[in-house]
């Protein structure tokens, strides 16, 4: 009998149990060499907690607020494209999961509802978009690291296909002539739009009144552009390491992003979340929630919604015990001093 898994790494293994080779290459994968999928869970590790001890921990209070948006634990659901491909419910399960734990999930318009990436037809966005907004839909959140798909040799190798994608019946084909190498790549080719700038925020604005994200950016230069522009909030991203290979871990660059923000809108991270302890260090250098993005796929394609929920509270039961273990009982408590860089142990050996 399969025994349970008591870790979300643990439900990796399963998900390539039960997915069909080129599925699970293409969630697990990153792009080129995959340094940067390496660095994204590494340079976790080479973070150090500094727990405070003899402090009241007997309650913990994990609860906060998104965009003024009550959730259970500032751990949410990153976007991911096409769920079906993990389990035959796809992203209704994935968003049953979500509610279970109290918390938010991002679509991504690479499924079954909405769209928040922009394509080279600004008028199918934008119906996108506006069908988002009437269903109920809280935010936008534009991904802006893919002017083009990065470059995935596993899905290059196994000539990945894209299925027919319910948001775009009726408004546009996901088929597109490729007898050679990546189906995802050439369908990007023929979609996503590279001439993208930041005039797309103005035209957001216009087409929208829901809060507008952007996710993607890596630099204090893009953190304050996107201030300026008039954003509602900010994603610390490389895209799950699948875009820029060489590109930074996340969690080495969420700080200077946080410092540049200066408070003026919140700042969420993605990239190599799979302990309670990573978001800890995340919301101790200035994250107000993380999302998670292969581990709730894994669980998917696992468990269907039963896994989404199980790895949510996985994530969340770790941080809360990490909460107690560093002396601190609320949110508000995890400070920049509950974690050590690597950056900060070599200069103190200096
Ligand atoms: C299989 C897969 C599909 C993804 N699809 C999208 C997408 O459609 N839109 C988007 O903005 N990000 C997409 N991402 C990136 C995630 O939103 C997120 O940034 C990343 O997965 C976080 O890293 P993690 O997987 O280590 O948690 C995708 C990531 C994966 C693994
Ligand atoms: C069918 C289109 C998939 C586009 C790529 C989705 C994505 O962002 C990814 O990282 O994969």
């Amino acid at each position: 009998m399969e025994s349970e898994p008591v870790n979300v790494k643990e439900f990796q293994e399963l998900a390539k149990q039960v997915l069909p080779k080129m599925y699970y290459d293409y969630y697990a994968g990153g792009a080129e060499d995959q340094y940067t999928l390496k660095q994204n869970v590494e340079a976790f590790q080479r973070i150090t907690i500094r727990p405070r001890i003899l402090v009241d921990v007997s309650r913990i209070d994990m609860s906060t607020t998104v965009l003024g948006h009550e959730i259970s634990a500032p751990i949410m659901v990153a976007p991911t494209a096409m769920h079906q491909l993990a389990h035959s419910e796809g992203e209704v399960a994935t968003a049953r999961g979500a509610a279970a734990c109290n918390t938010i999930m991002i679509l991504s318009y690479n499924s079954t509802c909405t769209v928040e990436e922009v394509f080279k037809r600004r008028d199918i966005s934008a119906q996108l978009v506006q069908r988002a907004e009437k269903s109920g839909f809280k935010a936008v959140v534009l991904t802006v690291d893919a002017p083009r798909l990065g470059r995935r040799e596993a899905d290059i190798k196994n000539k990945m296909v894209a299925p027919q994608l319910k948001n775009f019946e009726g408004l546009l084909s996901t088929a597109v002539n490729s007898n050679d190498g990546s189906g995802l790549e050439a369908y990007a080719n023929e979609t996503f739009d590279s001439s993208l700038c930041w005039e797309v925020i103005g035209w957001l604005r216009s087409i929208t009144s829901l809060p507008i994200l952007v996710k993607g950016v890596l630099t204090h230069e893009d953190a304050r552009m996107a201030v300026e522009a008039g954003v509602d909030g900010i994603v610390v991203s490389n895209h799950g390491a699948r875009q820029l290979d060489y590109s930074p871990a996340t969690i080495s660059v969420l700080e200077e992003v946080v410092h540049a923000v200066g408070g003026k809108v919140p700042v969420l991270f993605d990239g190599g979340i799979r302990r309670g302890t990573d978001v800890f260090k995340a919301l101790a250098l200035g994250a107000q929630a993380v999302l998670v993005g292969r581990p709730v796929v894994y669980g998917l394609a696992a468990k269907g919604e039963y896994g989404v929920r199980r790895v949510l509270e996985m994530l969340k039961d770790e941080l809360e015990l990490t909460m107690a273990l560093s002396g601190c009982p609320r949110l508000q408590d995890i400070t920049r001093r509950h974690v050590r860089t690597e950056q900060e142990r070599l200069h103190s050996m200096l």
